[in-house]
């Protein structure tokens, strides 16, 4: 589903006459074991409404209670966005009612975050960017709504709705940036650069595992345009839920387009959200949505404010992960990767992946070799992010030692991703069922040689005479004969025998 008729300037051209600010809003999970403000479990893919309480539905006189948990990872979230930690702050309540959310308000955080003025720098291209972070703040998730059944479609295309609460209460944390102005034609892939940034940092903390694909971390892309040299910033649109790297780049992309095209043609951008369709890279109209809104925000009266005691905050401070760009340099002088390794490296949103298959097992060179080529052309076809392929860094190590140990060859081992990640099992059940070990006995390699002299003799007699290049085409007959899965070296080695 998608706007058919919409318009657009082509993305150069929008640059040449306006400059794209964007503001990004990123939401995270926290992996905590129990919900923000009752003892339910958070675990994902439970049967429907199986984990609630009156407290995370919201139940007239059902007293809330703030996850310490939760507290920690959102001030070590924020130490770690080099952000300020509020030595006071509370909770609010955020008014509004929506199916999904039982309470009838969320419980969230207002004018004082936990969190605020922090930054996080990324590169792109080899440039540096500062995204400045206005604050991240505490609150809960909301339910899900399930639409359902097709023949009256009065519900989003649906007949009725289903809701499920498991997700209702789960602690989340908002990080918030500043309105961030970068030279256009790079916006779309700063914006990828921060969320992806985001997440290696989230996994780097060990506060949430972040999978966009799984909704534990969700972005929302807010942008707009303003006429080149002009410091008034324009009306801004808001794309909801983007779900994967690549998704935020094309939206902030799409976006440009679209706006140039209504502001080009002297119309006006009505505020609102949008949704992002994945399959053609378009975003269409959500609800209208006004800075005006007023949801009736008051400070929370059932909870405690959060007074985090600054030996505590310092002592958090000690346990933060190294910081992303010191440990970049770190790994780029311990592998040996040239400064253009490192930044492709980078830039396919590859490190972590990366880092994981060396520690299975893999040589840096190999490692990078796979992820940034077969495993990243498979990700774009999917449309997909790396870490959303099914396939894990373990699994890629097995796939490079079965050719470090000569029973597949580079060729085969494409072979062998397919079948992983078409779920056919590890790489070793994969190359048995597939049948795809190299041959390396002698016995059936002489026979498809002496085959391929038979059908070539001016090779074989160009090899009889010193000219070795010429095993080239024999070599190659025999690939052909055996699909690929001969030895090629000893399959050189046997024709020079034969021929001298
Ligand atoms: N004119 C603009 N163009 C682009 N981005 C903007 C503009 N004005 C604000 N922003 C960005 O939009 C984001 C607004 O997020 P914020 O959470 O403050 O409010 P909201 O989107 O109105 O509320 P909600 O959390 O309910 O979605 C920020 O990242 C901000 O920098
Ligand atoms: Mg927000
Ligand atoms: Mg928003």
């Amino acid at each position: 589903m998608s706007a058919t008729a919409t318009k657009l300037v082509p993305f150069e051209e929008a640059l040449t006459r306006y400059q794209p600010v964007m503001g990004l809003e990123i939401h995270v999970e926290l992996n905590t074991n129990t919900k923000m403000f009752c003892g339910c479990p958070t675990e994902f893919g439970a049967e429907p409404n199986t984990q609630i309480c009156p407290v995370c539905l919201g139940l007239p006189g059902a007293l809330p209670v703030v996850n310490a948990k939760a507290v920690e990872s959102a001030i070590r979230m924020g130490l770690a966005l080099n952000c300020e930690i509020a030595e006071w702050c509370r909770f609010a309540r955020k008014n509004y009612f929506y199916p999904d959310m039982p309470k009838n308000f969320q419980t969230s955080q207002y004018d004082e975050p936990i969190a605020f003025d922090g930054f996080i720098d990324v590169d792109v291209d080899g440039e540096t960017y500062r995204i400045q972070i206005e604050r991240a703040h505490m609150e809960e998730d909301t339910g899900k709504s399930l639409h359902v059944g097709g023949s009256t479609g009065r519900i989003h295309g649906a007949d009725h709705s289903l809701l499920d609460y498991n997700r209702a209460g789960i602690p989340l944390i908002e990080i918030v940036t500043r309105t961030i102005e970068v030279p256009g034609d790079k916006a779309p892939a700063v914006a990828r650069a921060f969320v992806n940034q985001i997440r290696d940092l989230m996994v780097a903390l060990g506060v949430s595992d972040a999978r966009m694909d799984q909704g534990s971390m969700r972005a929302d892309v807010n942008l707009s345009l303003k006429p080149l040299g002009s410091d008034q910033l324009g009306t801004r649109t808001e794309t909801k839920n983007v779900n994967s790297f690549r998704s935020v780049e094309r939206a902030v992309r799409y976006e440009i387009g679209r706006h140039a095209a209504i502001l080009d043609a002297g119309g006006s951008i009505l505020q609102e959200t949008r949704h992002f369709h994945e399959s053609d890279g378009t975003t269409s109209a959500g609800r209208p949505k006004s800075d005006a809104d007023d949801y009736r925000y008051f400070p929370e009266p059932d909870l405690a404010p959060v007074a985090p005691d600054p030996a505590w905050v310092e002592e958090l401070r000690g346990t933060l992960p190294e910081p992303p760009a010191e440990r970049r340099k770190r790994l780029q002088s311990e592998w040996g990767f040239s400064d253009l390794d490192m930044r492709d490296t980078v830039g396919a949103g590859a490190l972590d992946l990366v880092v994981e298959t060396i520690a299975a097992g893999a040589t840096p060179q190999s490692a990078k070799k796979w992820w940034l080529g077969e495993l990243a052309r498979t990700a774009n076809e999917q449309g997909t992010d790396l870490q959303a392929l099914a396939i894990t860094p373990a699994q890629v190590a097995q796939i490079q030692g079965l050719i470090d140990a000569k029973r597949i060859n580079d060729k085969l081992a494409r072979q062998v991703f397919e079948g992983v990640l078409a779920g056919e099992g590890d790489p070793e059940a994969v190359v048995v069922a597939r049948g795809l070990e190299v041959v390396s006995d002698d016995g059936a390699l002489g026979d498809a040689v002496d085959r391929a002299i038979a059908n070539d003799p001016d090779a074989a007699q160009k090899i009889r005479d010193g000219k070795q290049a010429a095993a080239g085409a024999l070599i190659g007959f025999v690939m052909k004969e055996m699909r690929g899965q001969a030895d090629a070296g000893r399959v050189r080695e046997l024709i020079i025998e034969k021929l001298s």
